[in-house]
């Protein structure tokens, strides 16, 4: 197990460029998130780099590992702790050899309990599984279902659950076995982004 995912709790996604950023940033850590994603899908590739140096530097305030979507050469230049990796976003061993040993390398699993122990054995750190609701973010996501929660259990990794996730559905993941919520609009969406995340984190003191 990855020392720096040791625990459990909120794991917030950014949710494209917008104005306000950095405060909606420190605002989801204020709350109490315990992993941030940066995830940024146009191909501004300056302001990218820009944001994603001063997001790492309000994460490493507050000790909370920064996790790059998608591109391991942003992930390395900006200093961040990890990536994240999709189907379409390259392997693990190549992410892994430009990235070294400590970096934390996440994995989408999708609806696939298949996918989850290859990925286990390729050396991801963390197994991520969704769809699990209707997601606001991206309505077009496959869709996972509980059980698949319960069937990984035994891999030994924490294991992230994605997609429509909310304060009032996400307990019910925790209590399948989901170590990590990872949330996009149900926390920046919201206009209070630091009661939003406040909620879920006290769905892990509760659940
Ligand atoms: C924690 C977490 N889980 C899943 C995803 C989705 O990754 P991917 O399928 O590569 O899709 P995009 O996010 O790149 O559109 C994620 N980003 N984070
Ligand atoms: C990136 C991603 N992959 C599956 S659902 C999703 C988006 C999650 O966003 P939201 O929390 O708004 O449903
Ligand atoms: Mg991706």
């Amino acid at each position: 197990m990855h020392s720096q995912l040791k625990g459990r709790g909120l794991y917030v996604i950014t949710d494209g460029p917008r104005p306000d950023l950095f405060e909606v940033v420190a605002l989801a850590l204020a709350g109490g998130a315990r992993l941030l994603q940066y995830r940024d899908k146009t191909t501004d590739q300056a302001r990218r780099l820009t944001e994603a140096r001063a997001i790492r530097a309000l994460c490493a305030a507050r000790k909370v590992p920064l996790i790059v979507n998608d591109d391991v050469p942003l992930a390395l230049a900006a200093g961040a702790a990890g990536v994240h990796l999709g189907e379409d976003d390259g392997d693990i061993a190549a992410a892994r050899a430009v990235l070294g040993p400590e970096a934390i390398i996440g994995v989408s699993c999708y609806d696939s309990a298949d996918r989850a122990h290859q990925l286990a054995a390729a050396g991801a750190d963390y197994l991520a599984f969704g769809a699990f609701f209707p997601s606001p973010t991206k309505p077009h996501a496959r869709r996972a279902s509980f059980d698949l929660l319960r069937q990984t259990a035994a891999l030994g990794l924490p294991r992230v659950a994605i997609g429509g996730i909310t304060p009032d559905n996400g307990g019910s993941l925790i209590d399948a076995g989901a170590d990590y919520l990872a949330v996009v609009s149900a926390v920046f969406g919201d206009p209070d982004v630091r009661g939003a995340a406040a909620r879920f984190t006290q769905l892990f003191t509760t659940h």
